[in-house]
């Protein structure tokens, strides 16, 4: 029996800055950033927004645009890194504002948790709902991924931000892609990317020697959660490519074949930290798995790495990228990085453009190596069905994109250092954060949502 995702939905923030202007604030040559990354607009959330927010919207979309009776649907299952509360899932919220919009516990019955491993946790959540899929044919599951990629102002990973949610219904004989049960994996810890629990000395704070309570804070260190990551970017890179390179050959393995895995894949749908992380990447897989050898194992570590070099700038290389990986980056190029959402945007963007441009990819195969930091990978593979296209006919992929409302730079900033409190857009058909609780003592800190005509 087949199983894999049968329709798509999702909602990505609807203000961005454009690249250039951020280059030419920061003093960054534009064209690095466009044509060495391949990143043309970088997304963020409105005042009203946050991670909740856009997974409810492309959650509220998946179940209006497929008329889903929610009392069907046994697991929403969510791949998330930018939780907001420790203990209660952003799935309980979903739970709490699709009962909201749609009657009172008519979702009582849904099993719903989160799934956490920084970019990979959505390819977790669909995983484990596939093989629940499989003992359970009739049954529906909802991935949904969310996140809100914030760096530091004047980091490297500034001009990689991006916001948004995906939400996919996950059943058997699904009409868009089915997935083979082969999952190459590759794991290590490291610490490449993470988001840790920081302290400030209440002393530095107070100027104080003697832990005076401040502010109900009785502890002598004030705890501090940041959205933005502790990251080495360049080492993050290196541990993306030596994940994928190993769940790559761990697939073929368990594949067990000898031919070049790449070529009997029509797209390669990669986590996308920014458009143009693939194509930097995939140079290695592609010498190491080319069917005549590129790399003979014999270079030294700087051979190696000009050897890749050579390989990437190489005529066949570049049309293995414009066919197989182009597709994908199209949307990233306007989005930046969905974090968990982005290999599913990824898949989305390959769709549409395959749609637009009236190519049938009915029977053909798709590779996907999904990516997270701390470190994982996955490799596996996908296979289009008959329906594709009315499943995405109105996704309106890049129709939306279009709409996006361009900000200036100093409405960024304001919206980055949350100075600025009214939203830049009136919102409309769609949830909003209404209000967090400050007052009731045993409710300190409760978020409220409203959906707004
Ligand atoms: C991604 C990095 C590291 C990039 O770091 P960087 O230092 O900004 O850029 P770079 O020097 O690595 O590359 C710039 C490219 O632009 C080219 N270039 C230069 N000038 C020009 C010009 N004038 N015209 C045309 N091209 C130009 C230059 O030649 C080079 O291309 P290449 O060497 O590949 O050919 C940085 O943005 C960063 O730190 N980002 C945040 C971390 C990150 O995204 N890491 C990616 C891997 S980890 C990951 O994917 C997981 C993650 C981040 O999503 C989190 C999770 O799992 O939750």
């Amino acid at each position: 029996m087949k199983t894999g995702i049968d329709a798509i939905a999702f909602d990505v923030a609807k203000l961005h800055l454009p690249i250039k202007t951020l280059a030419l604030a920061r003093n960054i040559e534009p064209e690095k950033l466009e044509k060495g990354l391949g990143l043309l607009k970088m997304t963020l959330p409105d005042a009203h927004q946050d991670t909740v927010v856009f997974g409810a919207n492309a959650l509220t979309k998946l179940i209006q645009d497929n008329n889903l009776k929610l009392d069907e649907v046994a697991r929403i299952y969510v791949g998330t890194e930018s939780a907001i509360d420790s203990s209660k899932p952003i799935s309980s919220f979903l739970i709490a504002l699709m009962e909201q919009k749609f009657g009172e516990n008519s979702l009582s019955e849904c099993d719903v948790v989160d799934f956490t491993f920084a970019c990979i946790g959505g390819v977790d959540a669909m995983q484990n709902c596939l093989d629940f899929v499989q003992l359970n044919p009739t049954k529906k599951a909802i991935v949904v991924t969310t996140d809100f990629a914030k760096y530091d102002l004047n980091s490297t990973g500034e001009y990689t931000q991006g916001a948004g949610a995906v939400a996919m219904l996950i059943t058997s004989n699904p009409k868009i892609v089915t997935f083979e049960n082969h999952w190459g994996v590759s794991t290590k810890g490291v610490f490449d990317f993470f988001k840790p629990y920081r302290t400030i000395s209440k002393q530095e704070i107070t100027g104080n020697t003697n832990n005076e309570s401040w502010f109900d804070n009785l502890e002598s260190e004030i705890e501090i959660h940041k959205d933005q990551p502790v990251f080495d970017g360049q080492y993050s890179n290196q541990c993306y490519m030596d994940r994928t390179r190993e769940a790559y050959f761990s697939f073929k393995k368990i594949k067990n074949t000898q031919e070049t895995v790449y070529s009997t894949w029509t797209s390669i749908v990669m986590h996308l930290p920014y458009a143009f992380q693939g194509r930097r990447m995939l140079s290695e897989i592609y010498a190491l798995d080319a069917s005549t050898p590129v790399l003979n194992g014999e270079e030294n570590a700087s051979e190696y790495q000009n050897k890749l070099k050579e390989i990437s700038k190489s005529d066949n290389y570049k049309t293995f990228v414009s066919e197989k990986l182009q597709p994908a980056e199209l949307a990233s190029s306007l989005i930046g990085n969905l974090y968990t959402g982005s290999i599913f945007m990824g898949l989305l963007s390959t769709l549409a453009h395959f749609y637009d441009t009236k190519k049938e990819i009915a029977s053909e195969k798709f590779g996907f190596l999904a990516y997270g930091s701390g470190s994982k990978s996955k490799v596996f593979e996908g296979t289009i069905q008959p329906e594709w296209k009315s499943a995405i006919a109105n996704v309106s992929l890049f129709e939306t994109l279009e709409k996006s409302f361009e900000i200036d730079f100093e409405t960024y900033e304001k919206l980055h250092k949350k100075e600025q409190k009214q939203s830049i857009q009136e919102p409309k058909n769609e949830w909003v954060l209404d209000r967090i609780e400050t007052e009731i003592p045993n409710l300190i800190g409760a978020r409220y949502y409203n959906w707004i005509d």
